[in-house]
């Protein structure tokens, strides 16, 4: 295979000259970079270990996936080490650079369905590797193909991968949330059973929409939605006017990753027997078709960065002070999930903007069909909204607290008090609302969940490794420009966990990555050369379970108040259908509220796309008449089941009565005196 285990690379950082940057991402910095002793160029990437006290284990993870895995398509460190308080991942370098990267520069209305296959075959092989090994990479993106000047691709970044095998700890770290919003998995986020290989089948899918069309389904809405979207709508494909020119079998091998149900995705093993795999290309078609002519990694680099740091004055520009301080936290990818009012504000100031623009005059042809693709989208979104709030609220759910293991262990804590320290950052969106039990329908595997009572949210508590919430492509495409010539459709969308500290705590404490990657360069080169010009756009999403608030002990309760199969009754199943009626008509004007508050954001119902600001969709929400009806109707059978029970059981006394009569009657007795005939 390589030789990469029969060369010794040297493991202290004089041995090795580093270039120019070529990439960086949430927790890291690569730069090319010169072996010494062995004259031999590799990839570095540089993490900044102070700054990571939280993700320690996740960089170690990372580190001994990479350095333990040997395979062609999967990118193996060479070595790693610590130089002062860095940690140095030595790596080959693969002077092609990310598949998004090519496509950002050169081909950003997507590749063409040859260069795909054949890029998808060798994902498709690391996979099998890696599923074999009982690794799920849960990371599955364009931004992690790395394609060597052969052409030769490998599948990269182990930072939130998994290991089937773990236990304890561990194991846990499969039950959280994690992965790039739209890549992820519809069961990574519900959040109810866990989740294995398959969320990277259903990764692996979304990146052929990505390569097919540049950008991953959804990836223009701010990621709150994106959640929604694929938890509610029909699974992404290739079925749309602009896909014609894309074959059948390339259609059906999404369609077979991108379906709901994890079970009924195909393994790894399976999706390469795919007829759409069959005759795919050797590697050189790779680098022929799609890297000839394109300027080496690190120009490349560069050139995406000075865009996007005009994009960057733009739209500070744009924003002006106001906005300028969500502006900058996001672009340095500061960003995780507050459910603070303030920041929905925010929240609802940027999408509008976001939409302003993309509805403007300067989007072409192509963007129109985008457009029918989103609207399509839009109305399955709408449609779907006549089951909001119970399975969108288990994603919620998903994103504050997560693993059964942390459950347990709350209700496992000493006084089985909630333990988290001020300040807290609350929402509650369901106050009152104990737990109830949801039937997932259609494509969706059948599961049974609970809500919860409330979310509290602690800030200090609360653990998020964020990135950009808003995916890769931020970068515009060229067909989505504005009038300054830069695109503004992926419009960053503020989830910045911090607002409740100081201003001033807010600048060291977010995001890993920026101070990472500041300090990373500045004790490198020298100097902070990210003032004023970070757009941080590659994201990791991570929320993990471990340090989030204790749930309520109540959590769980309510499943022993649920009927069982032994004691179950319609008398039993009535109240309780008319307790859940009644909790989703407090969760639905909990939601409502918070739109209605949205809509009040000066300016944001212009315009605005988005189904949360869509009048009617909000009187949709507003609407429990058919709701009480409903309610009124269940009280109604309550009482007459009520009332049959009672003559039940009047008459079975009765028939008590009347068989110990005819027992006397045949045996001569005298009738007992109470007995009425
Ligand atoms: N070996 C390599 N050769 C060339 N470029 C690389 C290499 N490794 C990484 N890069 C570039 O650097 C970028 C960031 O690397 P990487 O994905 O490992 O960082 P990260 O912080 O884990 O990113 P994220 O979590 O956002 O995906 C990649 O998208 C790629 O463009």
């Amino acid at each position: 295979m390589d030789q990469i285990a029969e060369k010794k690379f040297p493991l202290d950082a004089k041995d090795y000259k580093l270039y120019e940057e070529v990439g960086d991402g949430v927790s890291a910095t690569v730069y090319r970079a010169l072996c010494v002793p062995l004259n031999e160029v590799v990839a570095i990437k540089v993490l900044d270990l102070e700054k990571c006290n939280n993700d320690l284990d996740g960089i170690r993870r990372e580190v001994q996936t990479m350095t333990m895995i040997s395979h062609p398509n999967v990118l193996q460190a060479h070595c790693s080490f610590s130089a002062g308080h860095h940690l140095w991942v030595v790596m080959p370098y693969m002077a092609g650079g990310s598949c998004l990267g090519i496509m950002k520069s050169a081909f950003s209305e997507g590749l063409e369905e040859p260069v795909i296959a054949a890029v998808l075959r060798e994902v498709l092989k690391a996979l099998i590797y890696l599923h074999f090994q009982g690794h799920i990479h849960r990371d599955v993106k364009s931004g992690n193909i790395l394609v060597d000047t052969n052409g030769a691709v490998k599948l990269a970044d182990f930072g939130v991968s998994a290991c089937m095998f773990d236990s304890g700890d561990r194991q846990r770290s499969r039950n959280t949330f994690v992965g790039t919003p739209c890549w992820m998995a519809p069961e990574i986020m519900q959040q109810l059973h866990g989740y294995d290989f398959k969320a990277d089948i259903w990764s692996f899918g979304i990146t052929a929409l990505e390569l097919a069309h540049g950008h991953a389904p959804f990836s223009k809405y701010p990621p709150m939605k994106v959640l929604l979207m694929t938890l509610q709508n029909a699974p992404p494909g290739l079925d749309y006017e602009r896909d014609k020119r894309f074959s059948k079998s390339f259609k059906e091998m999404v369609a077979a990753c991108l379906v709901k149900d994890p079970k009924k995705r195909p393994s790894s093993e399976k999706l390469l027997k795919h007829s759409f795999f069959k005759s795919t290309r050797a590697n050189e078609y790779v680098s022929k078709t799609i890297l000839r002519d394109l300027p080496p990694l690190g120009d490349r680099y560069r050139t995406l960065k000075e865009k996007e740091a005009e994009l960057l004055l733009q739209n500070k520009d744009m924003y002006g002070d106001k906005e300028q301080l969500s502006q900058k936290e996001y672009m340095r990818g500061i960003s995780a999930w507050n459910f603070n009012l303030d920041d929905l504000k925010n929240q609802a100031a940027l999408i509008q903007d976001y939409v302003e623009t993309s509805n403007s005059e300067d989007l072409d042809a192509c963007n129109k069909q985008d457009t029918e693709y989103d609207e399509l989208n839009e109305q399955n979104l709408e449609d779907s909204f006549s089951s909001f709030p119970i399975r969108p609220l288990q994603a919620l759910k998903g994103l504050f607290d997560v693993g059964e293991d942390d459950i347990n262990a709350n209700l496992n804590s000493k006084d089985g008090k909630e333990s988290n320290p001020e300040p807290q950052l609350q929402m509650q969106l369901s106050p009152t609302a104990e737990e109830q039990e949801t039937k997932l329908t259609d494509d969706e595997s059948s599961v049974g969940g609970c809500s919860f009572r409330k979310f509290v949210i602690s800030g200090q508590r609360r653990q998020v490794y964020s990135g950009s919430l808003v995916p890769d492509n931020v970068i515009p495409h060229s067909r989505r420009v504005n009038h300054n010539g830069d695109s503004l459709r992926y419009f960053p969308v503020v989830f910045y966990s911090e607002q409740f500290q100081s201003i001033q705590d807010r600048n060291y404490s977010g995001s890993l990555s920026y101070r990472n990657k500041r300090d990373a360069k500045s004790q490198i080169f020298g100097e902070d050369t990210m003032d004023g010009t970070i757009v941080e756009q590659k994201g990791r999403f991570k929320i993990t379970s471990a340090e989030l608030n204790p749930m309520d002990a109540h959590t769980n309760c309510l499943q022993n108040q649920f009927p069982t199969a032994t004691n179950v009754t319609p008398a039993s199943v009535l109240p309780m259908l008319h307790y859940i009626l009644q909790t989703n008509a407090i969760q639905r004007e909990q939601i409502l509220k918070l739109i209605q508050y949205l809509g009040q954001t000066p300016g944001s119902h212009v315009g605005y796309p988005d189904a949360f600001a869509n009048a009617s969709l909000v009187q949709s929400f507003a609407v429990p008449a058919k709701e009480r009806e409903l309610q009124t109707q269940v009280v109604h059978l309550q009482q007459t089941i009520e009332s049959y029970v009672e003559e039940l059981q009047r008459l079975k006394m009765r028939n008590a009565q009347l068989e110990r009569h005819f027992k006397a009657y045949k045996g001569g007795e005298k009738i007992p005196e109470e007995i009425e005939l």
